[in-house]
């Protein structure tokens, strides 16, 4: 096991950050923390690397307990925070060689895996360049880089992509991939849905610093009722005809507004079936058709009641 956290507790005064959060991350994974805003998330990471006190609870990373003189295991683990964190003093190059210096003694080595990491974040013709003088996705970008330089085995991305272009997000989640694939863990941090189902093998949905659900966007999908959601564009429609609709086998709710007919389903297989059928024998004109698959949000709202995102 590469992380172990186990009824983590953290208080901030009277708030409780943290409410017995337990999760754990298998080497090779790319496991992501998903939750709004204000969820806990970076309260986690935090405690996981001792950079924060906390209540309660136990945290072992590759099998050893970690506390804030654990050299050995922090030199295996990258960090990328949420806020950018260079030294605006220091040249693209100059951070990179500064941060991985911290755990790379050897010069040469060093050299190489600079070169390496500027190339991978594809900052080269940026090298000479001042923090203050690039854009913000190219910013994140050195970013990423201070943090990975040095070859760790668990890598660990708080939020990277909040307020990046969409350029350099793809490019950033695609080195997340890269970096994955040549053999590091990935823990990833995010209230973006989209992202964590591109990337990650597995998820955590936190909410109130409690873990409310945890698997694959496959197994996540499965817990849930909804099969299904259907959008119709309908011009119009009698409210006794939407009772009689709600009353269909399958159907979980129809709301009915700006002239598109939503209609949420259960795993039925023939929903959109149903629903052309009734639409035809009631003589009611429809438009555009189309069906949606549960997304994680649908998941984070039929478990807690409320939107992923405000
Ligand atoms: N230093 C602090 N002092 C007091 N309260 C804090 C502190 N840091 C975080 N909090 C509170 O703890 C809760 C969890 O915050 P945290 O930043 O861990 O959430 P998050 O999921 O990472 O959110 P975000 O995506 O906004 O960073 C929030 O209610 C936040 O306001």
């Amino acid at each position: 096991m590469i992380i172990q956290v186990k009824n983590l507790v953290k208080r901030y005064g009277d708030l409780v950050a943290l409410d017995h959060l337990s999760f754990n991350v298998k080497e090779g994974e790319i496991v992501g923390l998903l939750g709004p805003n204000g969820s806990g998330k970076s309260t986690a990471i935090h405690c996981i690397l001792s950079l924060l006190k906390y209540d309660k609870g136990d945290i072992e990373i590759f099998g050893k307990k970690m506390t804030p003189d654990a050299y050995d295991v922090k030199r295996d683990i990258g960090l990328v925070m949420q806020n950018v964190a260079v030294f605006d003093e220091l040249t693209v190059y100059e951070n990179i060689n500064y941060f991985c210096g911290l755990y790379v003694r050897d010069r040469a080595e060093r050299k190489r895996l600079v070169d390496e990491a500027i190339a991978f974040v594809e900052l080269e013709a940026f090298k000479k360049f001042y923090p203050k003088k690039l854009s913000g996705g190219l910013l994140r970008r050195l970013n990423i880089a201070c943090g990975i330089a040095h070859k760790p085995k668990l890598i660990i991305l708080d939020e990277p992509t909040v307020a990046v272009d969409p350029q350099s997000r793809n490019k950033i989640l695609e080195g997340i991939e890269h970096l994955n694939a040549q053999g590091a863990t990935i823990v990833y941090t995010s209230h973006y849905m989209e992202e964590v189902e591109q990337i990650c093998s597995r998820i955590v949905i936190i909410d109130k610093g409690r873990v409310i659900a945890s698997g694959t966007k496959e197994e996540l999908k499965a817990m849930i009722t909804l099969g299904e959601k259907i959008t119709v564009e309908v011009f119009t429609i009698e409210e006794d005809q939407l009772r009689v609709l709600r009353e269909q086998p399958g159907i979980m709710s129809v709301d009915y507004v700006s002239k598109q007919l939503i209609i949420k389903s259960d795993k039925g297989n023939n929903n959109l079936e149903i629903v052309l059928e009734f639409l035809k024998a009631n003589h009611i004109g429809f438009g555009r058709i189309y069906s949606e698959l549960p997304t994680l949000n649908d998941v984070f709202l039929e478990i807690t009641g409320k939107q992923l995102r405000d």
